[in-house]
């Protein structure tokens, strides 16, 4: 339970802004009664509470800048309202907090700013750590130390002595306050929302479970699938032994038909000679034949004799081609020989032709 220890006011409403206007209120356990005159600044110190705990001025304060100790009052122009509180937060732990609030007397009004809150809180060893904090962050900071609502800080615990008998008031206006305090609002939007998300989440089960029903089948044809393809890579293992094997009784039956091939290529090129040995043997045949039809007595010897008679023939063969080249040669030098004596006999004819004519005209 969050507990209230002390507070300071210095420069808000009656309390003036010098140093020494200053007044500290220290709360007492379980309570603490604040008594005094009209005027001399009960609410004021309910209504600095509540503006520290939740950040709520009194009405018309921030128009009016009448929550601030008024400038006029203080013969300045500028008057810094400022309020420290010491409190215990739902955790147990001190914690200090302080709200600045600025009144400057202008020509016809006064302005009022706030400027940033502070907040002290103590570390794990009992150490100060001080956070500045804008003041909504520090508005929302507060509700959590105190662990209260809003609601109840500004209607119920730190209400306005001029609005406390909201209990008494009409329907409506009463509601509203209730819903106010217990966030009824709230709960009826988030309620709202609720709803709005469960329809949406149903829709989406709805969706989700058709979506399960397809991927079931995809599930049970992918179990299908991969239950056919472990057969056939089984049964392709089985193959890769089988082809392994065969593989290996294909390696000699390969060098052998590689062996027969060459064999082939051979027994193919030997054909061709054979082929072409029989021709030339038919052509010799033929030959004999044509000279056994010219040859009247056929020789009887042997080889040899045949060799010799036929080389015996060729040298006598040379020796007359030689003599008929000696002969033709001789010819040849008779001819020369003949031509001379035949151009000798021309010429002689013509001198002695000559000679007749002369011997005729003389
Ligand atoms: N802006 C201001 N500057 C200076 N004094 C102010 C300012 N606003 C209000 N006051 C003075 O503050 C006092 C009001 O104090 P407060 O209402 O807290 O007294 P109270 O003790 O609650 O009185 P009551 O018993 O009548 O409710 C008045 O005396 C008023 O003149």
């Amino acid at each position: 339970m969050s507990r209230l220890h002390k507070m300071s006011i210095q420069g808000i409403r009656s309390f003036g802004n010098r140093d020494q206007d200053t007044q500290v209120i220290t709360f007492f356990s379980p309570l603490t009664v604040i008594v005094g005159p009209n005027g001399s600044g009960k609410t004021t110190i309910i209504e600095c509470l509540k503006y520290m705990a939740t950040g709520i001025m009194p009405p018309g304060a921030k128009t009016g800048g009448a929550f601030v100790h008024d400038p006029k009052v203080a013969h300045d122009t500028e008057v810094r309202g400022q309020i420290r509180l010491l409190f215990q937060d739902v955790t147990g732990h001190n914690v200090q907090v302080q709200r600045t609030l600025v009144a400057t007397q202008k020509k016809t009004n006064i302005s009022l700013r706030t400027l940033e809150g502070i907040i002290i809180r103590e570390g794990i060893n009992g150490e100060p750590i001080q956070i500045t904090s804008k003041c909504i962050e520090l508005d929302k900071e507060m509700v959590t130390a105190f662990g209260v609502s809003t609601a109840i800080l500004e209607n119920v615990i730190f209400c306005h002595q001029e609005e406390s008998n909201w209990p008494l008031s009409e329907g409506k206006q009463l509601k509203t306050k209730f819903d106010d305090i217990f966030a009824a609002t709230k709960y009826m939007k988030a309620l709202e929302l609720i709803r709005k998300i469960r329809t949406e989440k149903l829709q989406t089960v709805k969706i989700s479970r058709a979506e399960i029903g397809h991927l079931k089948t995809y599930r049970d044809m992918l179990v299908q699938k991969k239950r056919q393809y472990a057969e056939i890579d089984e049964r392709l293992q089985t193959s890769k032994v089988n082809v392994e094997s065969i593989q290996l009784k294909l390696e000699p039956i390969d060098s052998r038909l590689e062996f027969i091939a060459k064999e082939s290529s051979k027994m193919v090129d030997f054909q061709r000679r054979m082929d072409r040995l029989t021709n030339e043997c038919e052509a010799l045949k033929k030959k004999i034949r044509e000279f056994n039809t010219i040859i009247d007595e056929p020789f009887q010897g042997s080889e040899d004799e045949l060799k010799l008679l036929i080389s015996n023939f060729q040298r006598d063969q040379d020796k007359k081609k030689r003599e008929l080249q000696d002969l033709e040669a001789k010819k040849l030098t008779t001819e020369r020989q003949i031509k001379k004596l035949l151009d000798k006999r021309t010429s002689d004819t013509t001198r002695l032709g000559g000679y007749e004519f002369e011997e005729k005209t003389i």
